[in-house]
């Protein structure tokens, strides 16, 4: 048994420092990115934001919404390969990936995809435990068949790994275990890595040799957002922050309160309408019964299942969150989105935020 004993960071524990500035308005501050991906060799432009390939977060309306304001969407592993076609036929095929995980029916699944849609160019292949040998020769073989194309690949938290699954054909690796709002990987397994130290040992690691990285999960505000890239994320994943929205394609689920309240006229108590959308982990019962037929008898669930608020179209909340990280920009000096970890100084902190009414 042996012991880490440096201090590991999470979001939580740290803030920027503010710095002096020229900038003079947020609308200054660009927050599009181009990079040249390792293998691929192919250039990608665009706000290096993206949604997760979840259920309720990774889906074709979603793509649309935000390909609109030039962010990526991961697609759900369970997106038809019709629906696919279709999309590839609305948006440009640089915002979203085609997801798949590491079995014969995703290996098939994949090429018939890929065959019948020369454009589309991501690859994102998923799994819960990067760290397994046959994951790297599932990357090797899909770099090999698709040499052209940019594969995403993860999750891993360590920058030995990071640089293994790089070597092994990935251009851009997927890092985070256990940090997501519907993850119960920690409770389960106790196994995990602070996720803000994950991204900066990942990205240095990465970065390195020419690939790239994506912080994925735990981001729970726009300041979370900013502080991956901060810390050195090229590209920041989202579940829970996009989960709730109209583009997830989920069912309302509406709940009538009685209120204290009367109603004026009726001097009857004034019912309330409160709506609310169902959301969980890819590893949860719920997913593994809508899409495995159930969990097997050698495994557990490593994903809850939440009711949270309905929130709307996407859109606001994009708005929000770009605006964030522009403001986060302006505060440290940054004139783009690429200066914003040259300008990050962070300080650790014992309190971020003052919660007295909330
Ligand atoms: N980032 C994270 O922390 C996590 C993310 N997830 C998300 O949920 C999705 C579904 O996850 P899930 O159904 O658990 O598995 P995966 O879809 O990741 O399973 C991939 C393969 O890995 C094998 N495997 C071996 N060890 C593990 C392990 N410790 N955890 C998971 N699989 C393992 C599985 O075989 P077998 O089932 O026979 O063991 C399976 O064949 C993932 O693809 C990912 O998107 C899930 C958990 C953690
Ligand atoms: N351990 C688990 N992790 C999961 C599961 N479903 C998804 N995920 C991971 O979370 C992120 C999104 O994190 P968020 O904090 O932004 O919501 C996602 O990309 C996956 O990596 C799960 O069931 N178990
Ligand atoms: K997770």
């Amino acid at each position: 048994m042996r012991i880490i004993d440096d201090v590991k960071l999470d979001f939580k524990d740290v803030l920027f420092m503010p710095k002096r500035s020229t900038l003079s308005s947020r609308k200054q501050v660009s927050l599009e990115r181009t990079y040249t991906f390792k293998h691929s060799q192919k250039q990608w432009q665009g706000v290096p934001i993206m949604a997760a390939n979840m259920d309720g977060v990774g889906t074709v309306s979603m793509a649309k919404a935000l390909a609109s304001h030039k962010l990526f969407t991961t697609l759900v592993k369970s997106v038809s390969a019709e629906e696919i076609t279709q999309l590839a036929q609305t948006i440009s095929p640089h915002h979203f990936a085609v997801s798949t995980g590491t079995g014969e029916a995703d290996w098939q699944r994949l090429q018939d995809i890929l065959r019948d849609n020369p454009h589309i160019t991501f690859i994102c292949i998923d799994v819960a435990n990067g760290y397994s040998e046959s994951f790297g020769d599932f990357v090797a073989k899909v770099r090999n068949l698709y040499p052209n194309h940019t594969i995403m690949a993860g999750n891993v938290v360590t920058a030995d790994m990071t640089q293994e699954l790089i070597l092994r054909g990935a251009d851009i690796v997927k890092v985070g275990i256990g940090p997501g709002s519907v993850c119960t990987t920690r409770k389960q397994t106790g196994v995990g890595y602070p996720q803000l130290s994950a991204i900066i040992e990942c990205a240095d690691a990465a970065h390195g040799l020419g690939g790239h990285i994506i912080a994925d999960g735990g981001c729970t505000n726009p300041g979370d957002v900013a502080k991956a890239f901060g810390a050195g994320a090229d590209f920041v994943m989202l579940g829970g922050m996009l989960a709730g929205h109209d583009e997830g394609e989920g069912q309302l689920i509406e709940e009538h309160h009685l209120t204290q309240q009367l109603d004026q006229a009726t001097q009857q108590p004034i019912i309330e309408t409160k709506r609310f959308v169902q959301f969980y982990g890819m590893s949860s019962d719920t997913a593994m019964k809508k899409h495995h037929g159930g969990v097997a008898e050698y495994r557990s669930s490593e994903g809850k299942t939440v009711k949270i608020p309905y929130r709307g179209a996407v859109q606001a909340t994009i708005l929000d969150l770009l605006g964030g990280i522009r403001s986060t920009c302006t505060y440290v000096g940054a004139q783009n989105l690429k200066q914003l970890s040259k300008c990050t100084t962070f300080v650790r902190v014992t309190q971020q935020i003052n919660n007295i009414f909330s």
